[in-house]
């Protein structure tokens, strides 16, 4: 059996199943492995028995995924998975900003009362008069998987779209409309927008990078749409921006103690994600990922470890140990296997960054000193006896 703590609501109906062999526990302290969405895991006491995370979602911001992986413990998302729900939310709240269709249902509602309502509405109706989209400028920063879809969304309703991304996928540039103009620089992207979304994650170089200076560069009246992360944003500049007419508005998923004071705001409840098919979508992207690395010890959509597979568990034994990316580990690692007389049927190693994954068969179950020597390999943080 193995256990599989929850950390958030994974679905609105609670509906996760993990199948058979797998059971739901209370307490973190006796789980494999944890599934969740948006907790904030800094400063979390993780138990050493917990293996992997898998986080349904794409940013992973609100897990310490470097400390982790010193840990020996792998990190999932879901990528792309709720992509879909973001870039309709995304699309949504630029026409919402373009048409004054909340202020119009605002004064119907106010006006619910007037027995002219219909008459009247005629004459109100010039207060929320707004404009098209299409023929638009929009600039789009980060074209992974939310920011690729906006982009050939915005295409296809006839705006002149623009698009950063210094470390664009090949396969997002393939998904790419040819009508999405690539910049080269932030600046340049910005210069002109009549609409800003931003589609990145939030680390060390997105953090606060939409401030004044970028601000300054859009059309007058622009409109910033913020569904990435509430630190990409200098509130700050956000509030005087709007202030000053220059932003005619921000839209952002993010409620923070000051967004929700800014004029001219549409706030939501972090609700990009918010949808049945996004939750299922990740919950079952999440899962098998998950179920994979338990019971096969392989990697896939990992953000700390290398992607790793060998197929199911067929041999007598396999064995991942999880380590530094330095130099000689496969060498240490086949020295002991060597030493345990043991025959290896078929080995991988894969790295990326700094950390590596070596895993491999054995005809035989190695004997315990033999765990206990790798466990010993210097550069080793976690050896996993899968079978
Ligand atoms: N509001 C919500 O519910 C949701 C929010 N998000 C947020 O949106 C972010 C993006 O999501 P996905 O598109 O699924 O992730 P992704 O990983 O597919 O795409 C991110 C893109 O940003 C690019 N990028 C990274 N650093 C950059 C930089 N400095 N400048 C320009 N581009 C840069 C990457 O090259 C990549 O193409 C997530 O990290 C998360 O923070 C994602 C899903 C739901
Ligand atoms: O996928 C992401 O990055 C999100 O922000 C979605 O967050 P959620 O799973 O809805 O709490």
């Amino acid at each position: 059996m193995r256990y599989i703590k929850t950390i958030d609501d994974i679905t609105k109906d609670g509906n996760v199943e993990f199948g058979e062999g797998y059971e739901f526990v209370e307490r973190t302290e006796d789980a494999d492995a944890i599934l969740m969405r948006s907790t904030d895991l800094h400063g979390y006491e993780l138990p050493d028995g917990i293996r992997a995370i898998a986080r349904c979602g794409a940013g992973v911001n609100n897990i310490p995924v470097e400390e982790y992986a010193k840990r020996g413990v792998v990190v999932f998302n879901s990528p792309g998975a709720n992509a879909n729900a973001v870039k309709e939310i995304v699309i949504a709240m630029m026409i919402l900003s373009s048409r004054g269709i909340v202020q119009s249902m605002e004064w119907v509602r106010n006006n619910a009362g007037d027995p002219d309502i219909l008459v009247n509405a005629e004459k109100a109706k010039k207060a929320f008069v707004g404009h098209e989209l299409k023929g638009k400028r929009i600039g789009v920063i980060g074209l992974g998987n939310v920011g690729s879809k906006v982009a050939n969304a915005a295409v296809s309703l006839g705006m002149n779209v623009y698009g950063y991304d210094p470390f664009i996928s090949v396969e997002h540039a393939w998904a790419l409309s040819q009508d999405v103009q690539r910049v080269g620089t932030l600046e340049d992207l910005c210069r002109g927008c009549d609409y800003l979304t931003l589609h990145v994650p939030s680390k060390a170089d997105t953090v606060g990078m939409i401030s004044t200076e970028q601000l300054d560069l859009l059309a007058p009246g622009a409109v910033l749409v913020n569904f990435a992360r509430e630190t990409i944003v200098d509130e700050d500049a956000v509030d005087t921006a709007l202030h000053r007419g220059q932003l005619s508005w921000f839209a952002t998923d993010f409620a923070t103690p000051k967004t929700v004071l800014m004029p001219n705001t549409f706030i939501t409840t972090h609700s990009g994600a918010g949808t049945g098919e996004a939750e299922a979508n990740c919950a079952d992207m999440a899962i098998s990922e998950l179920k994979d690395y338990l019971e096969n010890g392989n990697i896939a959509h990992s953000v700390n470890y290398p992607a790793c597979s060998m197929g199911k568990a067929r041999a007598a034994s396999r064995i991942a140990c999880l380590h530094a990316n330095v130099p000689n580990m496969i060498g240490q690692i086949t020295r002991i296997l060597a030493d345990d007389n043991a025959n290896v049927q078929r080995m991988v190693n894969e790295s990326a960054g700094e950390n590596a994954y070596t895993m491999f068969d054995t005809d035989e179950h190695l004997d315990s000193s033999t765990i206990e020597a790798l466990k010993r390999i210097p550069a080793v943080y976690r050896v996993r006896v899968i079978k």
